[in-house]
Order: structure tokens, then C-alpha cells, then sequence
């Protein structure tokens, strides 16, 4: 058995927790995601446990509980500033529509619990010794860098047709290869895919396209038609086979939407319903708008001073790493250049404001709000020195 000594400090601060767990005679084991990623010496994020004890018996057991989802058996313990999640063990057999089952089945002991996990890597578990319990080779599969299913691969897509975004996610985060009868599974079962409310797709996809091996994973997300289930893709595979080919990796979100909606050649006019057909926050569609609509101007002529001002820093800073992912030659040196030497680069920056136009003798309305536009554009265009001397004596001659 493969022992760990020496567990970093975010498992030993849960030791109490399993502890309490243990000295009331259950069970208690770390689950998941972080002993697999302690095993790639990946950066942990959070913590799961898995309890032989019931969620009201965990409840008990601790002052500070959460019930997150105890009809799922979890229960989330605070301890020491930290919180952890608390899993009954569980399967998931009550499943009818291919989504996560709305009621699950205690069971007894860990075994049961690890072999309805999704992938291999995935199901192994770790007691308080740092020993490693590994039922279905996992760390063999570590090794080869393989995303494998526990057991058949069908049974575990039908339990939760998700885990087929899970498989092209984990590929492109962990540069991993898919298993060919898993691959194999996700083919003959990707029509299942639109029974996964789109949130959780879109959530899986942001992390596979913002994974540090997307390109590979994309090229297995569009053979195994998995793209044909996904918001606005279906039919669209041409398009977006360019995605494997791009020059890098995108590894921010707002990057990836941008390089999606330009292979996919949506219109301005359509980027909102895109972005809402996959649920993105307005302020997320707002950004990605503005860096697709920066892009295009970039790459028709060089844009105006006032396009850069309205872009914005952000904005100019994320259009030349959509650029540069995408291959598209710009002279991104030159834009940066001439962004850094904008008189103003917001309208904090201008030396005036309204009120200043109201003393100086313009009424408030509409034509205020023109005059304000004009001595910015006046301004941003090299015209009219930024000083409320030269604005007020301008003022004066438009008077
Ligand atoms: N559809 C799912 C989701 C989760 N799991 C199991 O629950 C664990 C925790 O799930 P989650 O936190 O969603 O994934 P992680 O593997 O921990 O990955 P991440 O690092 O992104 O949290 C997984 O490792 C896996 O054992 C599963 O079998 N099927
Ligand atoms: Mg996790």
C-alpha cells in the first residue's frame, strides 16, 4: 500500500475532523479530487471526506454544520477557520433521467462508495495514516496519464451524463489521454448530453477551455460529438476544428468565449443570445463583447484613438491575447504604445466634469452631456489640451 508521509498542512488541519469522525466508531477518509491532486503535486483546493456515519450522526458530531446537501448526504463541518465537506458513502442508483439522482443510497463501507466515482483517478481515497487505498489501479492510471472509468464506462455516463464533459475537462487540466473504451463510451453516449442542465456544461467547458491542454481535449470534445450537444455547436464542427490548430492555449475565460464566437463567426448583433444560450453573466458577455468587437476593429485597420480609449486597458490587454492565440498579426507593441500615451484614460481623468460646465454657464440637459462628448473626443484626439484653462477658453468660443 502506498503510504504518504509528511501530508501537507491543508490535510492535517482536517485531522481533527476525521478524528471525531473515528473515535465516534465511523469510518472517515479523504476522497476525491484532492488526494488525486496531492499524488500529481498539484495545488489542493478543497477538501472531501467521505463517513460511513449518516448526515444527522455528522451533525451531532460537530458544533458548526451546514446542511449543503444533506439529501445527498452532505454535510459541510467548519473547523479551525476551514470547512469540509462530509460525504455520506453513497451510490447512485436511484438515477431515472441521467442526471444526478435526486435521492441516493447509503451504503456501508468505502468500497461501495469508490466504485460508483466517475474516473479512476478520481476514486481514490486516503486515511488520517496517509495511506492510500486505491481499489481500481488509480495510481497505475496516474502514471500513464490515462482518464479512465471506474468499472463499465456506459453505467457511469448513465448515472451522470456530465461525467462526459468531466472526461474532456480533466484531459485538457491534467494533460491526460482518454481511455479508448472510455472514449469509446462517451461516442456511443453523447446524446445524453443535453439532459446536463447547461450551467453545470458550461462550468465543465470554461474548464477545459481554460485548461492548460485544451486544444487536445477540444479535438476529442468534436470527434466524439460531445460539441453536438452543447449550446449553439451542433452542426458547427468545421468551424470549430480550427480550435485544436490555434497557435496557444487560452487560459482565461473571457479569452476563450471571444476565440469561440470569432471561429464560430457570430455577429455582434448575436453575441448576446449566444452568450445568454450558455448562461454567462451580463458582465461576462459585456467583456467578451467588447474584446470581440476590439478584435475586429484590429483586424480591419488600426483603431482610433477614441476606440482604444472606449476599449479600455482590459479590454486592449485581452484583444491581444485573443489575437496572439488565434495567430492573427497585429503590431500589439504599437497599440499598447499608443494606448499608454492617451491624454486621458478615463473620464475621471479629464480635467472638467459637468458641474464645471454649469458654472461656467451651460444648462444641465441633454446639450450638456454632447459638450461633455466633445471636449473628451477633443481631448482623447490630441486637440484640446486636458487644463480647465484651455476647456473653459474653448468653452468660449462654442459659446
Ligand atoms: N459527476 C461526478 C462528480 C464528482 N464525482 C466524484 O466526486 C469527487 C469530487 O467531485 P468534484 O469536486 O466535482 O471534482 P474533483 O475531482 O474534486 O475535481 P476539482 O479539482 O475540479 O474539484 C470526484 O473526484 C469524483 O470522485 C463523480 O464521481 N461524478
Ligand atoms: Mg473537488
Amino acid at each position: 500500500m502506498m503510504k504518504i508521509n509528511n501530508l501537507p498542512a491543508i490535510f492535517t488541519a482536517a485531522f481533527p475532523v476525521l478524528q471525531q469522525l473515528e473515535q465516534a466508531n465511523y469510518e472517515a477518509y479523504f476522497v476525491g479530487g484532492s488526494v488525486r491532486d496531492l499524488l500529481l503535486k498539484r495545488p489542493i483546493h478543497d477538501i472531501d471526506i467521505a463517513t460511513s456515519a449518516y448526515p444527522e450522526e455528522v451533525k451531532q458530531l460537530f458544533p458548526k454544520t451546514i446542511d449543503t446537501g444533506i439529501k445527498h448526504g452532505t454535510v459541510t463541518v467548519l473547523h479551525g477557520g476551514s470547512s469540509y465537506e462530509i460525504t455520506t458513502f453513497r451510490t447512485e442508483s436511484g438515477y431515472q433521467d441521467f442526471r444526478r439522482p435526486d435521492h441516493v443510497t447509503f451504503v456501508q463501507n468505502l468500497a461501495e462508495d469508490l466504485k460508483r466515482r466517475d474516473f479512476t483517478i478520481n476514486a481514490l481515497a486516503m486515511n488520517r495514516k496517509g495511506e492510500i487505498i486505491d481499489l481500481f489501479n488509480g495510481i497505475g492510471d496516474l502514471q500513464k496519464h490515462l482518464i479512465k472509468a471506474v468499472g463499465d464506462p456506459m453505467k457511469r455516463f448513465h448515472e451522470d451524463a456530465l461525467r462526459m464533459m468531466r472526461a474532456v475537462r480533466f484531459m485538457s487540466q491534467l494533460c491526460f489521454d482518454l481511455e479508448p473504451q472510455t472514449e469509446k463510451a462517451v461516442k456511443d453516449m453523447h446524446q445524453l448530453l443535453p439532459k446536463i442542465s447547461v450551467e453545470r456544461i458550461r462550468d465543465e467547458f470554461v474548464k477545459m477551455g481554460t485548461g492548460t491542454n485544451s486544444r487536445a481535449a477540444f479535438k476529442v470534445f468534436l470527434q466524439t460529438k460531445l460539441s453536438e450537444g452543447v449550446p449553439d455547436f451542433a452542426g458547427k464542427s468545421e468551424l470549430l476544428a480550427i480550435y485544436p490548430k490555434l497557435k496557444f492555449n487560452p487560459s482565461m475565460e473571457t479569452s476563450l468565449w471571444a476565440i469561440i464566437i470569432i471561429l464560430l463567426k457570430i455577429t455582434d448583433n448575436q453575441i448576446t443570445q449566444f452568450m445568454r444560450d450558455w448562461k454567462n453573466s451580463n458582465a461576462m458577455t459585456e467583456k467578451v463583447k467588447k474584446i470581440v468587437n476590439l478584435f475586429d476593429l484590429i483586424s480591419a485597420k488600426s483603431p482610433s484613438d477614441l476606440e482604444l480609449f472606449n476599449a479600455g486597458k482590459e479590454t486592449l490587454l485581452n484583444t491581444i491575447d485573443v489575437a496572439h492565440i488565434l495567430g492573427q498579426p497585429i503590431n500589439s507593441e504599437a497599440l499598447v504604445d499608443r494606448y499608454t500615451a492617451l491624454p486621458i484614460k478615463s473620464m475621471s481623468e479629464l480635467a472638467i466634469d459637468g458641474q464645471f460646465l454649469i458654472a461656467n454657464g451651460v444648462k444641465p440637459g441633454p446639450n450638456l452631456g454632447q459638450i461633455l462628448n466633445q471636449i473628451k473626443q477633443k481631448v482623447i484626439a490630441g486637440e484640446l489640451v486636458n487644463s480647465e484653462d484651455d476647456i473653459q477658453e474653448y468653452l468660449e468660443q462654442i459659446k
